[in-house]
């Protein structure tokens, strides 16, 4: 059954089901909001809105990179209703992206190659075609669009994910390689006030959608785990409220900043090994039920692979994103230490 038409005769309050019906591709339209900014459709999936007057911030705000990942999803469903039905202005502009809408339908991380792997011009090595390669081409193409149409403002993109396992810290966003850019007190507030504090810093480039929009367009940039993945329908939507309002206040008011937190609130790891899959021989040294952030102590045995056997090599070291089944050549694991953010980079 399609949905193209929803009780406000808008075609928007239905956007994601829209999307869903055409997962591969929808024709461009925009309808006015009832504030008088423009919503525009760019593809499947992506959706611009141009208020009257935009304030100073561009903001991108992705979800549905992975297809399962389903919170993140209904948050911005919900986000993009209230704007659509006009229970919440839009000042800023907003690129909003529901980044996989076949892999959704299928209740799938993935169709054929992990989305969040090949941004950066990824897609177009390897001499591979594939569903993901496409999307990711013509994601890229749309947050170029959007951030290259001003200069002078602020960029924000949150990529907005769950885990597929449980987190000891439930919460917590990666900051991709900062390339000598500070990292922002006012991004760590932002995200501590949504209820995120503890932050992951990345060691170095890679082919991920934040780290595109950080390391391309210097926009503060995140991919944000919210907690863990559950089908559609089955996440409490208070679990994720501090994020929502935060969100609802950035977009809303262009006069509000995030209340100050002091850096001894947040929790700060730094990644130390990248755990590479090399054969299908691959196998982990830990059970499959352990949780984001286990510790453990130095000389532990994490995994091996053929001859190759991954060690803990500082006093202590924690996992993150274990995932014995990805592809081959992929991050099977990061493993991290705590750390603190040095003074000298924060700006
Ligand atoms: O739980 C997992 O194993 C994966 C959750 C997830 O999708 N994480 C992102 C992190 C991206 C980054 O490192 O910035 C991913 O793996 O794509
Ligand atoms: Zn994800």
């Amino acid at each position: 059954m399609l949905l193209e038409v929803n009780v406000n005769g808008s075609r928007l309050g239905d956007f994601l089901s829209l999307s869903r019906e055409h997962p591969w591709e929808l024709a461009p339209f925009s309808e006015t909001l009832p504030d008088g900014g423009e919503i525009q459709v760019w593809d499947t999936g992506v959706l611009c809105i141009e208020p009257a007057s935009p304030a100073d911030k561009d903001i991108v705000l992705s979800c549905g990179i992975h297809g399962n990942e389903t919170a993140p999803i209904e948050l911005c469903e919900r986000l993009l209703r209230a704007i659509v039905a006009g229970r919440l202005p839009c000042r800023q502009r907003l690129l909003l992206i529901f980044g996989n809408p076949a892999a959704m339908n299928l209740g799938v991380r993935e169709l054929e190659e992990n989305l969040n792997r090949l941004f950066s011009g990824a897609h177009a090595r390897g001499g591979r075609h594939s569903r993901e390669r496409e999307r990711a081409a013509r994601l890229e193409g749309h947050v170029a669009r959007f951030f290259e149409a001003r200069q002078g403002v602020e960029r924000l993109h949150y990529d907005l994910h769950t885990a597929i396992r449980p987190s000891a810290f439930e919460k917590f966003a990666i900051y991709p390689f900062p390339h000598g850019a500070p990292y922002s007190r006012q991004q760590l507030s932002f995200l501590a006030g949504a209820g995120v504090d503890t932050i992951l810093l990345a060691h170095g480039p890679t082919t991920t959608f934040s780290y595109f929009s950080a390391h391309r367009f210097g926009a503060h940039a995140f991919t944000v785990e919210l907690g863990k993945v559950m089908p559609f329908g089955q996440n409490d939507a208070r679990r994720f409220a501090a994020m929502e309002r935060s969100l609802e206040t950035l977009i809303s008011d262009p006069g509000w900043q995030a209340a100050a937190v002091a850096l001894d609130q947040i929790r700060v790891f730094r990644v130390c090994q990248e755990i590479i899959k090399q054969s299908d021989d691959f196998r982990f040294h830990f059970a499959d039920e352990v949780a984001n952030f286990t510790a453990f102590p130095a000389g532990t045995l994490l995994a091996e692979d053929g001859g190759q056997r991954w060690f803990v090599q500082e006093p202590e070291e924690a996992v993150i994103f274990p995932n014995a089944r990805v592809a081959n050549g992929h991050r099977a694991a990061l493993m991290v230490v705590a750390t603190e953010l040095p003074p000298a980079q924060l700006s």
